[in-house]
């Protein structure tokens, strides 16, 4: 039996997670998965079900070509080499799975994001519906339910109405990521394939998995499907349930701006979810136009001084009467740790638990008003941080979830392993672990994307000749929510 693709270099990435890359003509790059047939010899091949399936037998060529590969970069000049790509997701014509040899599951972990129903729900369904599979276990609570909890069983009759409701039939959890008790449930209870939703955590948890899956030689292939609200994890276009959060926090910072507007020199502060990065903040002050200031964990502020947030506050409110500011959560947490003397303390998971910028801006603003009695004003702080991810996908994520899911399903039947299933340029795309899991995706404030945020809001940009040549230092390569160029935001 012949490989996918055997003609590749293979390398060990620092994680131990394997590389698999193929060089072409031009400076072409293909940083492939792995497949099964990598480490298992005599594999069995299978004509795909969807082959004989009337809804898409008609489909002209519904199953991807073996060579289809998406470019990470689109933007090119005359010159430049072909660059990076990544296998397309799809259908193949041959499955490495039988149909009811498949025993899948199903874990999410981390924090809840909109959208994660309808991945358990359309992972149930393809599996059913698409390859006749209906072996499909839910974990329950997050890594540690593989050897801490009994399963549940998933059907697509117990799943049907479950994307209508936020938050995740099978629960979640941070911490409790026993590799080998996880690699031993799965063995013991005979899962061959395993969908993985969650964040950039939960990707390292699941590469993990998929090199002790590996060590053991065993035939369970290991699909990621990458879940951030904060949008944190690199190459992939935008993460799903961002949209929806995204719309849910227009409506706070449409009640902030109401306050705001009905009372003299009202200002109103808005926080919301970004631990270490402020997509959120940027896209929700992007898409309001009522945001005065939106501040981000990458770009440092100040308060007080020249240039400072408080002397931009007067300006503003000499102007306008009213102002909003958006503050991500995980912004200034430099400032809040040196005024509150606070501690660093992690959370299960080893994130850093935040202090509540919210509250402490709030009250700083209120204090510098109240001392320096020239301006008297009204503040109201909104947290709706929670809200926004613990509902519903809203219709354009619902569609982005359902493919995501059939991607994944594709892809761990056609043998792939060892991948996240991610949008790259607008195509689905097999991603290598080690690409997704090597950094985290930021703000680039140095992008112009954060420049038009800043033309929008006509705020300052509280930034230092040195914290701009730091910024340069930590640029990174563009993603759709991060260059406007060749992305859905347009230029
Ligand atoms: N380096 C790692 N190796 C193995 N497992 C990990 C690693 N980092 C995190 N995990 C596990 O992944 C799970 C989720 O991690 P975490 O709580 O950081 O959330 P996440 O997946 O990053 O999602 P989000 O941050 O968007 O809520 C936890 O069970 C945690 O133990
Ligand atoms: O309170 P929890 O559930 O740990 O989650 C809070 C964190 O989760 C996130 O929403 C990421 O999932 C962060 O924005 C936030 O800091
Ligand atoms: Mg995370």
């Amino acid at each position: 039996m012949s490989t996918p693709n055997n003609n590749y270099n293979s390398t060990d990435d620092e994680n131990g997670v394997m590389m698999k890359v193929v060089s072409g003509t031009g400076g072409y790059v293909l940083q492939d998965v792995p497949h099964l047939i990598d480490y298992i010899s005599d594999l069995t091949t299978h004509p795909n079900p969807l082959r004989f399936n009337p809804a898409y037998s008609v489909v002209k060529q519904y199953f991807v070509d073996m060579g289809d590969t998406v470019p990470q970069k689109v933007v090119v000049q005359k010159d430049s080499p072909r660059g990076i790509h990544f296998r397309r997701a799809g259908p193949r014509q041959k499955v490495y799975f039988k149909s009811d040899e498949v025993s899948a599951c199903i874990v999410t972990c981390g924090g809840l994001c909109p959208g994660l129903n309808t991945v358990i729900r359309e992972i149930v369904h393809s599996l059913d519906y698409m390859y006749g599979v209906n072996k499909v276990l839910g974990i329950d609570g997050g890594y540690r339910g593989f050897y801490s909890k009994n399963t549940i069983d998933l059907t697509p009759k117990t799943v049907n109405d479950i994307h209508k409701r936020g938050g995740t039939i099978i629960g979640t959890s941070r911490g409790g990521h026993d590799t080998s008790k996880i690699v031993d449930s799965i063995q013991d209870r005979g899962i061959n394939q395993v969908y993985i939703i969650g964040g950039d955590g939960t990707q390292k948890g699941a590469a993990a998995i998929y090199k002790e899956v590996r060590r053991r030689g065993l035939k369970v292939a290991v699909a990621g499907i990458p879940k951030t609200i904060d949008n944190d994890i690199p190459v992939i276009d935008r993460s799903f349930g961002f949209d929806t959060a995204v719309e849910e926090a227009q409506r706070a910072i449409n009640a902030a701006h109401v306050e705001a507007e009905s009372a003299e020199n009202g200002i109103g502060v808005v926080k919301l979810m970004g631990r270490y990065c402020g997509f959120i903040a940027q896209y929700a002050t992007l898409a309001s136009r009522d945001v005065d200031c939106c501040l981000i964990p990458e770009s440092p502020f100040y308060l007080e001084g020249n240039g400072g947030l408080f002397e931009f506050i007067e300006k503003r409110l000499k102007e306008n009467g009213h102002m909003v500011i958006v503050i991500a959560e995980g912004a200034g947490q430099e400032l809040l740790t040196e005024s509150l003397n606070a501690k660093d303390e992690q959370d299960a998971s080893g994130n850093k638990l935040l202090q509540d910028v919210g509250l402490w801006i709030s009250q700083r603003i209120k204090d510098h008003f109240a001392k320096q009695r020239k301006i008297g004003i009204t503040l109201k702080y909104i947290d709706p941080t929670y809200m926004i991810r613990a509902i519903p996908s809203n219709a354009s994520d619902n569609v982005y979830c359902t493919l995501l899911a059939q991607s994944a399903v594709h892809g761990a039947m056609a043998g792939y392993t060892g991948f996240t299933i991610g949008l790259v340029n607008g195509r689905h795309t097999y991603i290598p672990f080690n690409r997704i899991i090597e950094r985290q995706n930021k703000v680039v404030i140095t992008d112009r994307m954060w420049a038009r945020l800043l033309s929008s809001t006509n705020q300052p940009s509280f930034l230092r000749p040195n914290d701009v040549a730091e910024a340069k230092k930590e640029e990174q390569p563009p993603t759709q929510l991060l260059d406007g160029d060749g992305g859905k935001s347009g230029n």
